[in-house]
């Protein structure tokens, strides 16, 4: 496949590049290695701290594209490796980052070092060396919608103008400094900041991603199994944990929070566009999510117990669903996002994308990965030793 002729949006072949792909080894960088080794003949050199999630790319030798991916363990904080790597390639694309919502409020400051100190030097080596930049940010630079100080009766509540999330339109609303959630958002929003004007000063070519709940296999860890016991991931992770072992799933604050979710997939399929597009990316900054798969939390457990019942072959519990505070799930300083809905104006326009899956096909798929993956080791971790006599 890598060897038929591909050519660009606007007809023009495509030339096989090397990318240099910072926290490559994480989900979306794995997905992403992926498709990039399967479908083009692009190079990449792949830089992270772990490899777990890329390891089946990386071995055996004998992999059709073995010439074509390079893993260098290093953490981006302290290695002076960086620079001659970002020199080495013509497009860095940066996915580092602390980004699970349990470490916002209780690791502030390693969330912000992660997100914008950590940064700085990528953005700064790209400029310096008029090399290409996309950037991974995120929704949460939205924060909360406009519609959510409306009085809750308020008819504008339904108008699209008062949540509908816009690039170039919509405000940043955080909450106040004490709720430390927001310090994720914030660290992002700066970051953004800071490339957005090394290309208004200095010309850098950047795109900026901001991704909407991208969700499919391999997503963060399951507590106990691949990840620590006591760890909190995202979403996915939390509820796939907990059909797993067969525990209620837990919906902080009532679940009442809205969410769109989209599948990893149909996203990457937009990264691609944007790597080999670069006259309709750069400058940019683009949502990438699926406005139709908007569900509550709460709906979201539903349709996960439901699903998973489907692929196992297990029958959900008769109460499968419990209510927990969010102080009591994530501690002091906890907030959240009420609504995400991104507006697709500019990606179309620019890439001519639009996400394919149902939020029930994406859940089926990734449930039936998480079965195959983890059920087994489960069923071994929570096996009663048996009794000595
Ligand atoms: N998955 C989503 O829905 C989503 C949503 C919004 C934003 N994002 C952003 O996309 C990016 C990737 O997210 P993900 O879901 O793949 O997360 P992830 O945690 O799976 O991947 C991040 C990877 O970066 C690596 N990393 C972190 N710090 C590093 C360092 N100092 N040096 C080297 N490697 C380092 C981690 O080891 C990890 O493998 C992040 O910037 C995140 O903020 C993701
Ligand atoms: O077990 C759980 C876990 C989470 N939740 C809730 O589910 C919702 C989604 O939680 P996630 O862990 O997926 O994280 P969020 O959607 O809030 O933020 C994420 O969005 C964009 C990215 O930048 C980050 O990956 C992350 O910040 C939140 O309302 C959260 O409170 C539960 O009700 N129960």
């Amino acid at each position: 496949m890598a060897s038929e002729k591909r050519v660009d949006l606007d007809g023009n072949p495509i030339k096989p590049i090397t990318i240099c792909m910072i926290g490559a080894g994480g989900f979306i960088g794995s997905h992403l290695c992926e498709k990039l080794m399967a479908e083009t003949p692009h190079k990449v050199l792949a830089l992270d701290v772990y490899n777990d999630k890329i390891k089946h790319l990386l071995e055996p030798d004998s992999l059709p594209w073995a010439d074509r991916i390079q893993f260098h363990r290093l953490n981006i904080k302290n290695d002076s490796r960086l620079e001659s790597l970002i020199r080495m390639a013509d497009l860095t694309i940066n996915l580092a980052a602390i980004c699970t919502p349990a470490d916002y409020n209780t690791r502030p400051l390693d969330t912000i070092y992660s997100n914008f100190i950590d940064a700085i030097p990528v953005v700064k080596y790209c400029s310096g060396n008029n090399k290409r930049l996309i950037h991974f940010s995120t929704c949460e630079v939205y924060g909360k919608t406009i519609g959510s100080f409306l009085p809750k009766d308020s008819p504008l509540r339904q108008d699209p103008a008062y949540f509908v999330l816009s690039e170039n339109l919509s405000p940043c609303i955080f909450g106040p400094i004490e709720k430390q959630r927001w310090s994720y958002a914030c660290a992002k929003q700066l970051i953004e900041r800071l490339i957005y004007a090394e290309g208004a000063e200095n010309g850098m070519d950047f795109t900026i991603v901001r991704p909407f709940n991208w969700i499919g296999p391999r997503m963060d860890f399951i507590p106990g199994i691949d990840g620590p016991s006591e760890g909190v991931p995202r979403v996915l992770a939390c509820f796939s944990n907990n059909l797993l072992r067969h525990e209620p799933l837990k919906l902080v604050d009532g679940g009442q929070s809205q969410r769109t979710f989209i599948y990893i997939k149909d996203a990457i399929e937009a990264v691609l566009l944007m790597i080999e597009n670069p006259a309709r990316a750069n400058g940019q900054i683009f949502n990438v999510g699926n406005p139709n798969n908007e569900v509550t939390v709460k709906q979201l457990a539903e349709m996960m117990t439901e699903v998973y019942a489907k692929v196992s072959g297990e029958p959900s519990l008769e109460k499968p669903t419990i209510d927990i505070s969010s102080e009591e799930f994530y501690g002091v300083g906890y907030d959240d996002s009420d609504k995400r809905i991104p507006d697709m104006t500019i990606i179309n326009k620019q890439l001519g994308w639009n996400p394919k899956t149902s939020l029930w096909d994406l859940l089926e798929s990734t449930l039936t990965y998480q079965h195959r993956t983890y059920a087994e080791a489960i069923k071994q971790a929570t096996a009663k030793p048996a009794a000595t006599s």
